[in-house]
């Protein structure tokens, strides 16, 4: 049977989608100039899917440490940043460009004495009435409730600032080679999207429901938003954890039915991570009908492998695994008879906290 969701549609126009960022490139150069010039120390705000945005986007500025990045969620700052540093920026990642907390921070990021900046696919009237700098995508709505295409055209536009904040023009060219990869490796995946839906009933089909997530550097975000991604369509129990973390008494679970997933980009964090995978595999051997392993790479592909683009930007590279796992997560919430495009109790936006 064809499956019709919105939230389908809202991942088939990821690679449009990244067109309309490739066309943008002029608007972020001169807003990571003007970002440059300001600030020494830089917050990266947003709730849920956007927080997870705001930490991928604060990692190439981090490891540089050129400038200071922090990411945390929009509420977090609001309860405990009551002093901030001279020359401080505050950037907010909303898709609705509306949730409370996220205006909040905002604004009290504002009366802190911080240069504010809000990146959006919507065009908010209250974001735009509280943010000095309003950074507006636009690569069409959004239909469905989680986010999808919003989460991976603000990665990109966070991301793509931040590096170029922290490098030179000749950053421009490598951007450019790399989105052309991804676009063509998302298109590759939507080509051949019922196979990753397929993982995705397969799993349900065999009635595993835990899920749990390893990810290391700029994969840890997305290991959080995957984890995320299919909590919030399935209502099932999924974690996320730093990778080499999962030894440290998550390895206990090993032998439960679930399913472990590993995404093990090409960086420093390459050999430990591998590493890591070939233990885990070897410690569950017999046991593969109930503990299944997803590993997200571009190297050593293997039968566990869903094979990533080689992108020489590490922190693409891992975005890339995100449309994959959106796909998966569609065909196991929807083997459980879950609506992904309204998945309850929750709202496109939080008005009030
Ligand atoms: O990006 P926004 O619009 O600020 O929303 C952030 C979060 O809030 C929700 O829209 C609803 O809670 C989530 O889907 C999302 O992760």
């Amino acid at each position: 049977m064809q499956i019709t969701y919105k939230t389908l549609e809202d991942i088939s126009e990821i690679p449009r989608a990244i067109t309309s960022i490739e066309n943008s490139t002029d608007l972020f150069e001169s807003i990571a100039r003007d970002l440059k010039s300001r600030c020494k120390h830089i917050y990266m705000i947003g709730c849920g899917s956007s927080y997870y945005i705001a930490m991928l986007s604060s990692f190439p500025i981090h490891k540089t440490k050129l400038m200071y990045s922090y990411a945390t969620p929009s509420s977090e700052f609001i309860m405990y940043h009551n002093k901030l540093e001279k020359d401080c920026c505050v950037i907010a990642f909303s898709r609705s460009g509306e949730t409370a907390e996220t205006l909040e921070a905002l604004k009290k990021a504002k009366e802190l004495g911080a240069y504010t900046v809000m990146v959006s696919i919507s065009k908010s009237e209250k974001g735009m009435s509280i943010a000095e700098k309003y950074v507006y995508v636009d690569v069409g709505i959004e239909r469905g409730v989680v986010m999808t295409k919003s989460f991976v055209t603000l990665s990109l536009t966070g991301l793509i600032i931040s590096m170029m904040m922290v490098s030179g023009k000749e950053v421009i060219d490598l951007l450019r080679n790399s989105l052309n990869i991804l676009s063509e490796y998302f298109t590759n995946v939507l080509n051949a999207k019922e196979i990753y839906i397929n993982i995705g009933k397969e799993i349900a089909l065999k009635n595993l429901k835990r899920f749990v997530f390893l990810g290391s550097g700029p994969s840890y975000p997305i290991a959080l938003e995957a984890s995320l991604k299919v909590k919030e369509t399935s209502y099932t129990s999924t974690e996320a954890l730093y990778s080499l973390e999962f030894r440290h008494g998550p390895i206990a679970t090993l032998g439960e039915e679930q399913v472990i997933t590993i995404f093990n980009q090409h960086d420093n964090s390459y050999s430990y991570v591998y590493k890591l995978y070939k233990e885990l595999r070897e410690r569950i051997k017999g046991l593969e009908k109930t503990s299944l392993f997803i590993r997200f790479s571009s190297r050593d592909i293997d039968d566990n492998t869903i094979e990533l683009p080689k992108i020489d930007i590490e922190e693409f590279e891992a975005l890339s695994a995100i449309l994959p796992i959106q796909l998966i997560a569609v065909g196991y919430a929807t083997t459980l008879g879950v609506n992904v495009d309204a998945p309850r109790n929750l709202v496109r936006f939080v008005e009030k906290f």
